[in-house]
């Protein structure tokens, strides 16, 4: 990757993120991103940085092994991003909020496990689909990592219990809009809770799948 493509990707990396916490997405120092380099590697964001406020010369380098090429000490979800990468080679980016209505649907004991929200509009089955929780893990211990394999080959966004959303996109502008999309599913989830709304049915989630596949 040439130093050009590299820093229009870092550039990218504070725009979406700045974008993300200026919409209240997430809060603090909390969430992390990271995109896939051409050699292999992957720029992420730094361990306890605002995602409203990235430096692009500060974003971590990490080579294909993780090790840290340059910038600042990376997110602690490290081995979480790389272990969904290993299993998703068709993925480019990663995004991870802690943003308030997924948190909520990820804390309630109802949820499908297998399923955390049901096929409630077209666009989230476009973007998002089929939702896993993964059991609660203490952030940023490498067992989250083990934990997310088994689940990403077949899932491009999981859900982290008691925590948050964590999306992987083709690209960083594809991660983010289905990790907005999940964020106004889980809202309108918690909003129908208790109405037993109408769902699309399978045979309108696999005709959606079928016309529109995701990543
Ligand atoms: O919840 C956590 O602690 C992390 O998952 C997180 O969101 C922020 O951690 P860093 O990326 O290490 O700042
Ligand atoms: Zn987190």
């Amino acid at each position: 990757m040439s130093m050009h493509d590299e820093n229009a990707l870092r550039e990218q990396i504070a725009t979406l993120g700045q974008s993300l916490f200026d919409r209240g997405l997430t809060m603090g120092s909390s969430g992390n991103i990271s995109v896939r380099t051409g050699d292999g590697g992957w720029l992420m964001t730094p361990t306890n940085a605002c995602l409203g406020r990235l430096d692009p010369a500060r974003i971590s380098r990490l080579d294909r092994d993780g090790r840290l090429l340059a910038g600042d000490k990376p997110t602690k979800e490290s081995f979480l991003h790389t272990a969904m990468y290993e299993q998703r080679p068709q993925s480019g980016a990663i995004v991870h909020l802690h943003s308030t209505h997924s948190v909520a649907v990820s804390c309630l004991p109802e949820v499908d496990p297998c399923d955390c929200i049901p096929p409630l509009t077209a666009y989230y089955v476009m973007r998002v689909g089929r939702l896993p929780l993964v059991p609660y893990h203490v952030p940023g211990d490498p067992s989250l990592g083990d934990a997310v394999r088994g689940l990403a080959g077949q899932h491009s966004a999981v859900l982290l219990a008691n925590h948050g959303p964590v999306v992987a996109g083709k690209s960083l502008e594809a991660a983010v809009y289905a990790t907005e999309e999940l964020e106004e599913t889980a809202r309108l989830y918690l909003l129908l809770r208790g109405q037993n709304p109408r769902t699309l049915t399978p045979e309108q989630v696999a005709e959606l799948e079928a016309r529109f596949p995701r990543d």
